[in-house]
Formats: structure tokens, C-alpha cells, sequence
């Protein structure tokens, strides 16, 4: 595992290093619905690679691209993000795309973490699906000035920097885990078990709120 060629595609190895004595944040944004151990593995990943100080999970608050489904309450994203990260002292979680309001654009979370982390590099963390729609995301061109953007592989997709800026973004392999979750949503509108795909904190929190019982 670890910064490689991925299997398809050009892979630049940018210059990460313009900021060495820089806090190095890490941001994982998500609609961690349910978060799982996929998200938690490549955010470790990146985080030990790329020696990130702290990696800030971002629950969305209103995923535009995620309109044609029902999303889970902001609230009971945001608590199963916290549960599923609570144990590892590297991880924080943040509410400003929930506080924030309206539809969420990875622009405005990254211009607040800006000023709210003066004395930071960026890196946003984003799965090989994610990365290869980032140029249909709102002010796409902007975004690799604010952040350094990290594309981990993930089954099923291939990563690939086709299309975006040379030195914006790195490709990484990291241990796969073929779990998403759609997958564990209709595992559990099935009463099929997601033990061990999503932490055991969360498995229990999906059951407390009866979360994803009738879809
Ligand atoms: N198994 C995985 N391996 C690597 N990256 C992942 C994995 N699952 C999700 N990601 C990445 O984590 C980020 C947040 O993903 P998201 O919350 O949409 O989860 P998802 O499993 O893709 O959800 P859904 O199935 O509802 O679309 C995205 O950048 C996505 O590419
Ligand atoms: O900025 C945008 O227009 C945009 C469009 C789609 C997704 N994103 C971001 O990509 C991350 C993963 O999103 P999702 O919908 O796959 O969970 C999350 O941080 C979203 O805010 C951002």
C-alpha cells in the first residue's frame, strides 16, 4: 500500500512539502450514511502517508448530488460520524456543512476551514467515485488552490486524474474494502447483519434510531 501508480491513468507525485512546519489537516468529506470501516481505513491510510496531524470528518448537510434519495436526518449522520471516530485521538469530526444550511458545496467547506485553520495545509481526502466527479462540483477550479486533493482507490472504480490539475492531486492505494454504504443500508432494510462493516458503536446507534428499516 502506500503513494503509487495507480492501475490506470498518469499519477503525479506533487510537491506536498510547501508547507513542512505547517499543521498538516486532513479533511474527509462525506454523507456518511452510514459511515463505515471504508471511510475510517482510507482516512487512516492517508493520514499515516501524507503525516497529517489531524484528519476532520465533514458530515454533508445537504448532498446536492444525492437528491434523487432520501438522506438520513443531518443530526443522526453527524452523532454515528462522531461514535465511529470517537476512539481515535487523530480524528475530529465537524459540523459546518450541517450549520451551515442548504446545499453543500466542498467550496465553502473548505474556504471555512481555511479561516477557521490560518496556520494549516489542506489535504481533502475523496474516493476514486468521488474524484472522478470532482469536475461536476461548484467552482471546481478553485478548489485545488485551497486544498491538496488525496484520491484513494476503492473496488469498483478506477482512480484516475484525468482532467485535473497537474501537482493538485495525488492518487493512493489503500487497503480495499469493498463496503459502501448504500450496500449497508440494504443490508439492513433486508435484516441482513452490518457488524464488522460499520463499527460496533454505529451498528447499535442504526438500531437505537431504527434507521433504514423501510427503504
Ligand atoms: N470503501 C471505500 N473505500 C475508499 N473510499 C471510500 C469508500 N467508501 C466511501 N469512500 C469515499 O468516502 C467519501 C464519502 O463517501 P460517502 O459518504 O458518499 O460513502 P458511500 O459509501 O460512497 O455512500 P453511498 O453508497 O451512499 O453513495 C467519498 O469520497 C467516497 O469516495
Ligand atoms: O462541491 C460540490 O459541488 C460537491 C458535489 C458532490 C460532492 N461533494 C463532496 O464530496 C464529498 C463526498 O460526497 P458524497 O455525496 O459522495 O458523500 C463530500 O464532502 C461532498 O460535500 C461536493
Amino acid at each position: 500500500m502506500g503513494e503509487q501508480q495507480a492501475s490506470s491513468g498518469p499519477v503525479p507525485v506533487p510537491d506536498t512539502g510547501s508547507g513542512r512546519g505547517k499543521r498538516r489537516l486532513g479533511v474527509m468529506g462525506g454523507t456518511f450514511d452510514p459511515i463505515h470501516h471504508g471511510h475510517l481505513v482510507a482516512a487512516n491510510e492517508v493520514a499515516s502517508l501524507f503525516h497529517l496531524d489531524e484528519v476532520v470528518f465533514v458530515p454533508t448537510g445537504q448532498p446536492w448530488q444525492k437528491s434523487q434519495r432520501a438522506v438520513s436526518p443531518p443530526e443522526d449522520r453527524y452523532l454515528m460520524t462522531v461514535i465511529a471516530t470517537v476512539a481515535n485521538p487523530q480524528f475530529s469530526v465537524s459540523r459546518i456543512d450541517i450549520d451551515r444550511g442548504g446545499a453543500t458545496y466542498t467550496i465553502d467547506t473548505l474556504r471555512d476551514l481555511r479561516n477557521l485553520n490560518n496556520d494549516a495545509d489542506l489535504f481533502f481526502i475523496t474516493g476514486a467515485d468521488a474524484l472522478s466527479q470532482i469536475l461536476s462540483w461548484r467552482d471546481h477550479e478553485e478548489l485545488f488552490s485551497l486544498a491538496h486533493f488525496i484520491g484513494v482507490t476503492r473496488p469498483g472504480h478506477d482512480l484516475t486524474d484525468d482532467g485535473l490539475p497537474k501537482g493538485g492531486v495525488s492518487l493512493v492505494e489503500v487497503p480495499a474494502l469493498a463496503i459502501s454504504s448504500t450496500d449497508c443500508r440494504e443490508r439492513v432494510a433486508q435484516g441482513e447483519p452490518v457488524w464488522y462493516l460499520v463499527p460496533d458503536g454505529v451498528v447499535r446507534y442504526i438500531d437505537k434510531r431504527q434507521l433504514y428499516r423501510g427503504e
